[in-house]
């Protein structure tokens, strides 16, 4: 890892290492991919005040996140199927974080189960929920996110349909997967990666593989999955998710002035301003440009978490100038994790931290509590 100096060179080693079906699983987006690269092209384009000879040697980039203690402003996103970029990746990938003093978020489409990972860290992770039709499983989802202590639940509020993914399809991202003679010559050439996923714990969806019955069976599996999305979903069910899930609760996926504001109004203790990384309504408008008017909205009333389109800590400096009081990352752990397992998503997190310091030198800024929109160029 000593030649990687940032995001990218993580995501061009990954594409190496990791079968192309599952890099461009995590690469791409949705149709044609407008707002995936509208979140790091708007992002870019804000650009710094630079400001001199400001005593910038106490610089610190701890924070609080929910009222916790967190080494720096940045939560480790849930994404799917992490244990098909390594084996074992959600472990790897929460382990990195703890390490990192950083939260955590498991995915409900995880390969390791709740289970599994609390059983292989000893501090507490995020679990983030897709509600089901199956309200008696997403019941229980919740008891075994509360058995193992998770200390907040992410409710991700943005995918009751799915937004397609041109790519995956024609990688025959399926399960179980489609074969080609170029898929399986791809498998072949990447032998570290197919050993590690074979001594991986699981290879299918570890939350649901067995819970449901059933399930077990791959093809089964596959089909009770897509079919379990919950179109009905609406504010009422957070009230009833509220009594079940005693702890700390967070929307994600929210774009929308008003939805921000009837967020505010569910109980629920921060919102993430996020349009799932480009991957679910395409079209809609990068998470930079809602954030200011979101945050000026609700902002003082509900914690703001900030996601889309982050490489850089130059990328984070700018959302907490603009209304963040934290961000999240998806794809550029996740590059890390294919490129070099818990030692990459290390690495990723690290460049960002040095990313990061280094900018609030330069803007002449010691704390994060100190960083609002004085930091930009008008
Ligand atoms: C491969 C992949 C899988 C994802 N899976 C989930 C998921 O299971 N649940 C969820 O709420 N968001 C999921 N997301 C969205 C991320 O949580 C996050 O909103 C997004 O990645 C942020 O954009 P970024 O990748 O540009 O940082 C996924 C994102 C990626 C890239
Ligand atoms: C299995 C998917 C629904 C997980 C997801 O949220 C995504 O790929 O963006």
């Amino acid at each position: 890892m000593k030649h990687i100096t940032c995001i990218e060179d993580l995501r061009q080693l990954h594409k190496r290492r990791v079968p192309k079906a599952f890099f461009d699983y995590a690469d791409r987006g949705s149709y044609t991919e407008d707002t995936l690269r509208a979140n790091s092209a708007d992002l870019q384009q804000i650009k710094f005040r630079q400001r001199i000879l400001v005593d910038v040697s106490k610089r610190s980039l701890s924070t609080t996140i929910l009222g916790e203690p967190s080494a720096m402003p940045l939560i480790l996103a849930p994404v799917g199927l992490l244990g098909m970029q390594h084996g074992d990746g959600e472990i790897y990938a929460c382990r990195a974080a703890q390490a990192a003093g950083i939260p955590f978020t498991q995915s409900t489409m995880s390969i390791c189960s709740i289970e599994d990972i609390a059983a292989a860290v000893d501090k507490p992770f995020w679990f983030q929920l897709y509600v089901m039709k199956d309200r008696g499983f997403i019941k229980s989802l919740i008891e075994r996110a509360i058995a193992a202590k998770c200390s907040a639940l992410v409710l991700t509020v943005d995918l009751q349909v799915i937004g397609q993914r041109h790519q995956d399809i024609k990688n025959g991202m399926t399960v179980p997967p489609e074969w080609s003679l170029s898929k399986l010559i791809d498998f072949a050439t990447k032998p570290a990666w197919v050993s590690g996923v074979l001594q991986g714990k699981r290879r299918t969806f570890g939350n649901i593989a067995g819970h449901v019955k059933g399930t077990e069976d791959l093809t089964k599996l596959s089909e009770w999955t897509a079919s379990q999305f919950d179109t009905s979903l609406n504010w009422k069910d957070i009230d009833w998710i509220r009594s079940i899930w005693p702890g700390k609760l967070i929307l994600k996926g929210i774009l929308d002035v008003e939805d921000a504001e009837l967020a505010a109004k569910t109980g629920a203790q921060a919102i993430v301003v996020s349009n799932h990384g480009g991957r679910q309504l395409d079209g809609a408008p990068s998470s930079i440009e809602v954030l200011p008017e979101i945050a000026d909205a609700v902002g003082s009333q509900i914690e703001i978490m900030f996601d889309g389109g982050i490489r850089t800590g130059m990328d984070m400096m700018r959302a907490l100038a603009l209304g963040a009081k934290s961000c999240m990352i998806g794809r550029a752990y996740a590059y890390g994790l294919g490129a070099g397992g818990q030692e990459g998503v290390a690495k990723a997190i690290d460049i960002l931290a040095k990313e990061l310091t280094t900018t609030m030198g330069l803007c002449g800024v010691n704390t994060i509590a100190e960083i609002d929109d004085h930091v930009l160029a008008v």
